[in-house]
């Protein structure tokens, strides 16, 4: 855009959140094929581009995913919270999650597949994080799990990896543990927290993960991390300097109708739209323009008609 005009459409409002980067030279994957650990890792360290996550739960966000060409699609236990009505992502079952990852998978073919492990389904035993782990891949077709937890799962990221299943490390602000953190809460926000979690970062990128999330840090550390690990970062309430970033579908699309945190961003108002479309189906329905007799009815020929008539009159 032209200077002139980018100063008149950013005081209407119109490119807030434009880069201020010309779009070409903005690096675009639109190669159709398969998103693989590979090219993720290449992506590691670009400034030029930056690895696309959205959390997806079902048969349309898969759908919505694949076909806008986002590189991961998460099926992340914050499921439990949009999508099932649960007040905490501790409630969510093994069996839930894969119901939801199946439907995912049957529509992403091209964006790399993620599945959270859900909350104490990776703490018993070393047997039993396998077996569960396995039927995340083989049942609901998940190529890789994630896992939260710092340093001390990093055992468990070692022997998942051994067995060949991509594991995901996630640290920062760790929501299935919102009751032992009394809530919500920014991590690392003081040196020795912020000294825990690199150290964190570093121990779970050794035990063999591909890449971690890194949720709700201040940036400057999160920058910090991005650039010491060699592994890829995504960042979540983590400033913009991670290789890429990931937000929960309902908030991203202005589905969510409760609390958001701070980094969440609306890229679209479907929530509204829906609210919109209910009051007016209401109306149609009760105004009976809906449906209409000739577009969205469908007729009986008259000879038919008279012949119905007359056979139910016998009667
Ligand atoms: N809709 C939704 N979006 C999410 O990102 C999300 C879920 N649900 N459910 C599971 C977890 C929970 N998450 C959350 C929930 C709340 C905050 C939050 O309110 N954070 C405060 C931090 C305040 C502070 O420490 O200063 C904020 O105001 O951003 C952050 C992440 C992330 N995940
Ligand atoms: C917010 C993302 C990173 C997540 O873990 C989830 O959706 O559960």
């Amino acid at each position: 855009m032209w200077p002139m005009l980018r100063l008149i459409a950013e005081r209407r409002g119109m490119v807030r959140y434009m880069s201020v980067r010309p779009s070409s030279e903005i690096h675009v994957n639109t190669n159709p094929k398969k998103v693989t650990l590979g090219y993720l890792q290449s992506l590691k360290g670009r400034r030029d581009t930056a690895i696309t996550t959205l959390t997806a739960y079902d048969y349309p966000t898969g759908r919505q995913c694949e076909v806008g060409g986002i590189d991961i699609c998460l099926v992340g236990d914050s499921l439990a919270q949009v999508c099932l009505g649960y007040d905490s992502t501790t409630r969510l079952t093994l069996d839930e999650m894969i119901h939801h990852a199946k439907a995912v998978s049957r529509a992403a073919k091209r964006p790399f597949l993620v599945a959270d492990m859900p909350f104490g389904t990776y703490l018993e035993s070393k047997e039993k994080t396998i077996s569960n782990a396995i039927r995340l891949i083989r049942e609901a077709g998940m190529e890789s799990l994630k896992l939260e937890g710092g340093e001390e799962i990093k055992d468990t990221v070692y022997e998942l990896t051994r067995v060949g299943i991509p594991i995901m490390a996630h640290i920062g602000l760790l929501p299935q543990r919102h009751v032992a953190l009394s809530g919500y809460k920014v991590q690392g926000r003081d040196a020795s927290s912020a000294v825990k979690l690199f150290r964190a970062a570093k121990e779970l990128q050794d035990a063999g993960a591909w890449g971690i999330v890194l949720e709700a840090v201040p940036h400057r550390l999160a920058a910090y991390i991005t650039q010491r690990l060699h592994i890829p970062t995504i960042g979540i309430g983590a400033g913009r300097e991670c290789d890429g970033q990931v937000l929960v579908w309902d908030d991203a699309m202005g589905l969510w109708a409760g609390h958001q945190a701070r980094f969440v961003r609306q890229f679209a108002q479907l929530g509204h739209e829906a609210s919109r479309g209910v009051t007016e189906y209401i109306n149609a329905v009760r105004h009976r323009s809906f449906p209409d007799p000739i577009q969205e009815s469908y007729e009986i020929e008259d000879t038919q008609w008279t012949e119905f008539l007359n056979t139910v009159d016998l009667d």
